[in-house]
């Protein structure tokens, strides 16, 4: 279903996310397009409950629309403080339209509003704390309208949610989302490095696993 040489969209605005999708395809010679390179393609509004339910919405929607085969991505941030917010709600926790700077601001206030426990990270130098568990998780749907056949994989990521921001490489919250194994922040990973190791590296390694099996 995805060749070398093929060219593959995905439903997707996020830029972020198009960046480590065209880095992990570029290694298995497939060129990725997202929504902003398309003229004349909606917004699909995401209403589902799951992040496989607002994926598949998302790659239906696109897919019936260019009759070719689409891949959709829903992530989020999952707190464990904050009982799993914002979840479905990453992208939109401060509000539309979407800002990376405003949500995690108000991860931080939400954080100290509930009184956090702050726990020194003597590893990471001076002021950083972490202030709860937390995980990254991403459901990819790979729908292919010609034969409506739908493929799911699922990757997360376990972290702790930083005191303050750290790095500037990655997208949304990877400022704040601190790997203990790594000492690191995941916006201190270069790309290759948070693709081998994030939610969306390991949901997107399990579906071109499915695929080859498929072939
Ligand atoms: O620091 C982060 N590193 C990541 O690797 C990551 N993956 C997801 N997220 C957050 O979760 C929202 C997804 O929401 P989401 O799946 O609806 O995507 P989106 O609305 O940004 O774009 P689209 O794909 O829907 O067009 C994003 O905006 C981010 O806030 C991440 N944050
Ligand atoms: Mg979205």
């Amino acid at each position: 279903m995805i060749r070398r040489g093929d060219e593959l969209l995905i439903a997707t605005r996020n830029k972020g996310k198009s960046k480590e999708f065209r880095e992990a395809f570029r290694e298995i010679g497939v060129t990725v397009k997202d929504l902003n390179e398309v003229a004349g393609l909606p917004d699909v509004e995401e209403t589902g409950t799951t992040f496989e339910e607002n994926a598949t919405i998302k790659a239906k929607a696109i897919a019936a629309l260019v009759g070719m085969p689409v891949l959709a991505d829903d992530s989020g941030l999952c707190v464990d403080a904050l009982s799993g917010a914002p979840g479905v709600y990453s992208a939109r926790y401060a509000g539309e339209p979407s800002n990376d700077a405003a949500n995690n601001e108000k991860l931080l206030r939400e954080l100290d509003r509930i009184g956090a426990a702050a726990v020194i990270l003597p590893e990471a130098g001076d002021g950083f704390a972490t202030l709860s568990a937390a995980r990254f998780a991403c459901s990819l749907v790979l729908y292919d309208p010609s034969d409506e056949s739908r493929l799911a994989a699922e990757g997360d990521v376990e972290g702790r949610i930083l005191n303050r921001p750290r790095g500037s490489g990655g997208f949304g919250y990877d400022p704040l989302f601190w790997i203990p194994s790594l000492g690191r922040s995941m916006a201190e990973l270069a790309l290759e490095e948070k693709n081998a190791i994030s939610h969306r590296g390991q949901a997107l390694r399990k579906l071109l696993t499915m695929l080859e099996g498929k072939a």
